[in-house]
């Protein structure tokens, strides 16, 4: 999970000024104000070799010194450290020193004698600067690298793409919000490993309890969610607890939500607002902290327009809102599906995994899947079910034409590759290294997810991690 450094920090301080006696009544004053981290500097030529030693929260800098004045090292600070607030001191009280500061970027100004309670005042600011600086640096380096913080929470969706490893992050940083959260794609994308996705990376310790409200009618959708008491209705025996009861603390996943009748939305719409409902036959009001996710591979724009479903509720449920490409989208994800369904399948079958024919492999890829994934699974299922030869062929998949494009030769081996592969490794390289390379960029290509690594590499989890380790 994403974990951006705040909050009770210790933060230290540089002190420069050349009066020994003014650092160390400054020093106390700061240690008594509970800033114990605190660096007297005295003589002003080691300000930046002590910036280049420690992590500085603030620097309170004198103005007016012999041979380094603040005047000369403000500029040198700022462009170096620009995230770390600098603020003068000086008895020189006009207007221009005020201004000339400024102007070069320091954070603050104050005067000597120094008033305690506005360099404490000031100090604290800078703090809260020095901190949301750090934590702009933190999150932009996490959304700039290609690295998740939580690999382990996406071990089931097998993706090469870069939009949905954006997506991922997304999860990443929004999962703990405990917002709503819609998702919207078309049938098949894997919403639902998504929704579960941000219920692992929500920190949740409650259930994920998933409900599909398609062709549900207001009263089953009241009773399946809310409960009712006994004697509620003719035939209502028993009590039921409803799966928002389920959900407490956890995640409450509501599929196909566009489906959902409009009374249904105005007690959805109240439970989000109010975190309240009422079971059936009950006029106690109960409470709910489930997190709510939803999903649909309806379009909520013409929804809405036609008055199918509240503008209302469909803003409160797309909190955040995730879409998630299609699979034609992302045609490179194919052959990684394949390759993991097919030994899936096969394993279920106590089959050998078969091997796949580069003709199926570049079909499989142009083909549209309107189904998506949920689709490929099925085709797979039944190619490597009624598949005799071990190699799946075109022949295997019914309806799927060859592709377009000739097949395109993975390696031709000439001299211009020993040029190519020269250009890589400076020298030509031994088995090893390409060994080395291809396994590096297959985790850097599945953004570090392991099983999804192995899976493209064609080899199992255990071999790809003793490679690793080896390596
Ligand atoms: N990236 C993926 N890697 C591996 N399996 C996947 C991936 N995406 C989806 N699947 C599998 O595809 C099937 C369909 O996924 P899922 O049910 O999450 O799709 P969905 O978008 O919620 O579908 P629907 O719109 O019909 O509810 C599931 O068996 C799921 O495990």
């Amino acid at each position: 999970m994403l974990e951006v450094k705040s909050g009770q920090k210790k933060h230290s301080v540089m002190i420069v000024d050349d009066d020994a006696d003014f650092l160390d009544k400054v020093r106390l004053l700061l240690v008594s104000n509970d800033i114990r981290d605190v660096l007297p500097v005295g003589d002003s030529t080691t300000v930046l070799d002590e910036l280049q030693r420690g992590v500085f929260s603030a620097i309170l800098l004198d103005w007016v010194m012999p041979i380094k004045s603040g005047a000369d090292l403000l500029p040198l600070i700022v462009q170096r450290y620009p995230h770390i607030p600098v603020i003068i001191m000086t008895a020189v009280n006009d207007i221009d020193t005020v201004v000339d500061c400024i102007k070069e970027g320091a954070f603050d100004y104050i005067t000597k004698p120094l008033d305690s309670g506005r360099l404490l005042s000031s100090l604290h600011k800078a703090f809260q600067l020095s901190e949301l600086t750090s934590q702009n640096r933190q999150l932009k380096e996490y959304l700039l690298s290609d690295t998740l913080a939580a690999p382990h929470i996406f071990t089931d969706i097998l993706t090469c793409n870069s939009r949905m490893r954006a997506i991922f992050k997304i999860i990443e940083t929004v999962g703990p919000t405990h917002h709503p959260v819609l998702i919207t794609g078309e049938t098949g994308v894997g919403k639902e490993l998504i929704a579960r996705a941000i219920h692992k990376a929500s920190g949740l310790t409650g259930e994920f309890i998933p409900l599909n409200v398609a062709g549900l009618d207001d009263l089953m959708f009241t009773d399946t969610l809310f409960g009712h008491k006994r004697g509620a209705f003719t035939g209502a025996n028993e009590p039921r607890e409803g799966l928002i009861a389920k959900a407490q603390g956890g995640t409450l996943f509501l599929d196909e939500i566009g489906d959902l009748s409009l009374e249904s939305q105005v007690k959805l719409l109240r439970l989000l607002q109010e975190h309240e409902y009422y079971r059936l036959g009950s006029d106690v009001l109960a409470k709910s902290d489930a997190r709510v996710v939803a999903a649909s591979n309806r379009d909520f724009a013409e929804l809405i327009n036609d008055g199918k479903f509240r503008l209302d509720l469909y803003q409160r449920l797309c909190f955040h809102e995730l879409h998630i490409p299609s699979l034609r989208e992302r045609s490179e994800d194919i052959p990684l599906l394949v390759k993991h369904y097919s030994k899936e399948i096969a394993r279920t079958l106590n089959k050998v995994p078969p091997k796949i024919s580069l003709e199926l492999d570049l079909a499989l890829r142009e083909y549209e899947f309107p189904g998506n994934i949920r689709e490929l699974i099925s085709k797979v299922n039944k190619a490597v079910t009624f598949n005799q030869s071990g190699t799946l062929t075109l022949g295997d998949f019914p309806g799927i034409l060859p592709a377009s494009s000739p097949p395109r030769h993975a390696v031709r081996v000439n001299y211009d590759k020993v040029f190519t592969l020269q250009a890589v490794f400076e020298h030509f390289p031994s088995l090893e290294d390409v060994e080395r390379l291809i396994i590096e960029e297959a985790v850097k290509a599945v953004g570090g997810n392991k099983t999804a690594a192995a899976e493209l590499l064609g080899i199992t989890r255990p071999t790809l991690n003793k490679r690793l380790g080896a390596g």
